[in-house]
Formats: C-alpha cells, sequence, structure tokens
C-alpha cells in the first residue's frame, strides 16, 4: 500500500462532526454521511477502548499496587461456608460472661498479645489483619501461626473494606471491637504519608461507619499514641495536656482519630476508648522500632544512631513493657459501657474515654542501648547524631493517674526487666534455622 493512499484515507477521517463537508447530491450526501458516521463510531470505539485499557492497566486499580500506600487495595479471599464457620468457632465465648471482640491488627505486635490474652480467659476472639509489609510480613504469618494454636483465625483483610466489615458483623454480634490496626511509625509518615491517611483516618471512618449501623452496636477500645503530645513541654503528659502541636504525620492522624472518635460518640452514641501508647516494646516487637533494630545491628557489629537533642540535649522515652499495655488494654474492654446507640441512631449519651498507658519513668536512649550491650555481651558501636526533624520529639512522660483511677492499670516491668525478655526472645526466634532479622 502506497503512502499517499494511506494519507489520503486518514484524511478522509473528520475530526469532529462539524467539519462534515456538504455535498451537493442528496444521495451521495447520504451516502458520505452514513459511511462517515460509521467511521466515527468505529473510532469512537477504539478511542474508548483505550481508555478503559489505560484505565484498567493503570497502577491505582492493579489488584496488587506496588506503592505501599495502597496495598490494602490487593484483594482478599475471604467468605463461603467453611470461612464463615471458622469465624463463628473463633469468636466463641467459652467463659461466662466472656465478651466477643473483633481484635483488628491481630497479626501486629500488640493485637496478638491482646488477641492471645483474651483467647485465654475465655473471651471469643476473631482476627482482622492486611498483613501489608510495612516491616518483615514473614514475623507477622508467625505470630498468625501462633495465634492459630490457640484457637484463634485472622481474617485477612483490609478495615477499609465495608462489605468484609459488614460480613463479620453479619456472622458474629461482637460485643467489642479492640481496634489496633494502624500504620505504625513516626518517621516513616515522611516517607508514605498517604499510608498514614489510608489506614488512621480512612481505614478508622470506615470500622466506625460499619460499628455504628451494626445492631447491637459494639463497644470500641482503640490504640491512639503518647505522639499526640507533640511540642507539649509541660511533664508528665496528662490526658487534659494540650494535643494540638502534633510534630509528626502518625502523630496528626492519632489525633484526628481521637477528634473523629469524638463525632462518632456525639452523633451515635457509641461507646469509645482510645488508649494512648507510651512506646512499647517487648517479645513480637515491631523491627521499625529503636530497641528492635538496635539489637539486630549491635550483634551484627553495625553502627547505631543514637539522637541526641540540641547541646548535647538528653533524648527519652517512658518504655512501657507489653505485658503492662495487654493488661491495660483487657481493663480498657471490662469497663468499657456499652455503646447506646441501635441501627445508626444514638438513644442516650455514651461513654467516651482517653487515657494515658505509660510506664512513668523515662529512660534516655544512650541508656537504652547500655542495657542492650550487658544483655548481648556485645559493645555497640555508637554513632551520636543530631535529633532529625523527621516526626521525632525530644521526651516522653506518662502520667497515668486517670487510668490507675479507672482502669486500676498498674506498670509492674522496668525497662531493664523487659529489654531482658526481649531479647531472650530475639535470640531464639532468630537462631535455630531462622534467618537474621533484616
Ligand atoms: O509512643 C508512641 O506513640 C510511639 O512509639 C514509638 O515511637 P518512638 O517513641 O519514636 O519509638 P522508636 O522509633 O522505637 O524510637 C525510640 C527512641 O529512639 C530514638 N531513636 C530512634 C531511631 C534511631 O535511629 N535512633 C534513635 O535514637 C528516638 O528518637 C526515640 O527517642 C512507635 O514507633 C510509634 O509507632 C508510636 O506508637
Amino acid at each position: 500500500m502506497s503512502q499517499m493512499k494511506q494519507m489520503s484515507h486518514l484524511d478522509n477521517i473528520p475530526s469532529t462532526p462539524g467539519k462534515f463537508k456538504m455535498e451537493k447530491s442528496p444521495y451521495i450526501h447520504r451516502f458520505r454521511w452514513h459511511s462517515s458516521l460509521a467511521k466515527l463510531s468505529f473510532w469512537s470505539f477504539v478511542f474508548l477502548g483505550l481508555i478503559l485499557i489505560f484505565f484498567f492497566r493503570s497502577p491505582s486499580s492493579s489488584p496488587m499496587p506496588s506503592d505501599p500506600s495502597r496495598r490494602s487495595l490487593r484483594t482478599y479471599n475471604w467468605g463461603g461456608a467453611a470461612w464463615e464457620k471458622r469465624v463463628r468457632s473463633s469468636a466463641r465465648v467459652r467463659s461466662r460472661n466472656g465478651f466477643s471482640v473483633l481484635v483488628t491488627g491481630a497479626a501486629g505486635f500488640v493485637g496478638t498479645h491482646v488477641s492471645s490474652a483474651l483467647k485465654r480467659r475465655g473471651d471469643g476472639v476473631l482476627g482482622l489483619d492486611n498483613f501489608n509489609d510495612y516491616y518483615d510480613p514473614s514475623l507477622k504469618r508467625a505470630r498468625q501461626a501462633l495465634l492459630e494454636r490457640s484457637g484463634v483465625f485472622i481474617v485477612e483483610g483490609d478495615i477499609n473494606d465495608s462489605a468484609l466489615l459488614k460480613k463479620l458483623f453479619e456472622v458474629v454480634a461482637f460485643t467489642h471491637v479492640m481496634h489496633l490496626a494502624a500504620q505504625a511509625g513516626v518517621r516513616y509518615a515522611m516517607e508514605n504519608p498517604g499510608s498514614y491517611v489510608h489506614s488512621n483516618i480512612a481505614g478508622f471512618v470506615n470500622l466506625l461507619e460499619v460499628c455504628k449501623t451494626a445492631n447491637p452496636q459494639p463497644a470500641i477500645v482503640w490504640a491512639s499514641s503518647s505522639s499526640v503530645y507533640g511540642l507539649n513541654t509541660k511533664v508528665p503528659f496528662s490526658e487534659r495536656d494540650r494535643t494540638d502541636q502534633p510534630a509528626s504525620l502518625y502523630a496528626a492522624t492519632k489525633k484526628a482519630g481521637e477528634e473523629i472518635a469524638h463525632t462518632y460518640n456525639h452523633i451515635y452514641g457509641l461507646s469509645l476508648t482510645g488508649l494512648r501508647f507510651f512506646t512499647v516494646y517487648g517479645p513480637w516487637g515491631r523491627p521499625d522500632m529503636a530497641y528492635f533494630f538496635f539489637t539486630r545491628d549491635i550483634l551484627k557489629g553495625k553502627s547505631i544512631p543514637i539522637f541526641e537533642a540540641a547541646n548535647h540535649g538528653t533524648v527519652a522515652r517512658d518504655f512501657t513493657y507489653i505485658d503492662d499495655i495487654v493488661k491495660g488494654c483487657l481493663a480498657a474492654l471490662d469497663t468499657a459501657e456499652k455503646s447506646t446507640g441501635s441501627g445508626g441512631k444514638k438513644k442516650g449519651p455514651a461513654q467516651l474515654r482517653v487515657f494515658n498507658l505509660g510506664n512513668t519513668s523515662p529512660v534516655p536512649v544512650s541508656d537504652l542501648v547500655s542495657i542492650l550491650e550487658r544483655l548481648l555481651k556485645v559493645k555497640a558501636k555508637r554513632n551520636i547524631m543530631k535529633l532529625p526533624r523527621n516526626g521525632d520529639v525530644q521526651f516522653t512522660h506518662a502520667n497515668i493517674s486517670y487510668a490507675q483511677r479507672e482502669l486500676g492499670y498498674k506498670p509492674t516491668t522496668d525497662l531493664q526487666t523487659g529489654l531482658k525478655k526481649f531479647v531472650r526472645w530475639y535470640l531464639s526466634y532468630y537462631s535455630g534455622g531462622k534467618k537474621a532479622a533484616e
């Protein structure tokens, strides 16, 4: 086919209907008009097809997105008779006056410990987790296996999936929700801000939407964070102190969660308790946290960055041991009053609480490293660095008198004792054929 012929053919395709040429003969006119219309339709289909192909191949709708902020758009398999049977059996209450609890983030650090403690005392527990890859998912799988052995089933899915949440509430009339699913980590918020909005705000709202319409409505206990105190300098931090100066997007999303909780309590009568956790550590912990990767890097002989504030100011944390946190979580569930609404309508005022769960004993990060050195019997290569402007605050210290009064919360594990337990777990978990922590 000659180039000229091709050109003329392409030239005949009108760019817009308004560009049709008028012909003298009405017959010719109709004929050409019809033929042009056919061409127009043909090219419209081609154009539409291209748009559809582009849309379906674009990353935003890919079922396995590579952008971690979109990872929860992954598709999960759930449903079916066998699945429902597992859900029901896991959530079945086995003690008198026990609860039936949906634990979100059950394959996470705190989620695993809380689920296991609830199950041990006879409550029904159903886990939910999206197993994202923020940190090594094999650790989450190992926690899942641990829970599986004690009879806790973890449904794989995302808190943003309304259909899944509604289904779970259809199958089980949960009395309580322990909401621990979140995008954690203070510094990562600068790398992937979208993931914080997605999990900590959109996901939380989605969960509350489903809870508000559930009948009966569950009571909800959820994880806020010590980071909401942000630039607050009044110590120790008390629940009444200002929390309107977050230093990281993570903190801002947790603070937003507290305001969102207020709204759902006010409008729909949901019973809501937020727990401000203070740097929780212990066995089965999170590899993105300093005590965890310091341990790994000290053992590998790698240098560890230790932050210090301006003028060699001490950076310290109110490190809180996981078993103390679990006791606080269970006490919050035990003292949670029922939600008052039903069918999405408030029937009367409902409970709304926020508690600090800390250790009331801040420890400088350099002391944490010294304890690890003693426990690991390895000298750390310390790289003292200026506290980067990436969301970290210099100091945290919890006033726990409110939690003490209302929940009977009383932490009993000091950092030395807690780290000893962590190190024992770490060495046994990452030995015996298991690879070193990444
Ligand atoms: O209480 C919370 O609400 C938060 O606690 C935790 O945040 P943080 O208290 O920042 O813990 P973590 O990262 O272990 O850093 C510990 C210390 O090591 C210092 N730090 C850290 C990294 C480093 O390279 N060097 C260093 O000195 C660092 O400056 C800090 O002083 C949770 O991760 C978070 O999800 C949230 O739950």
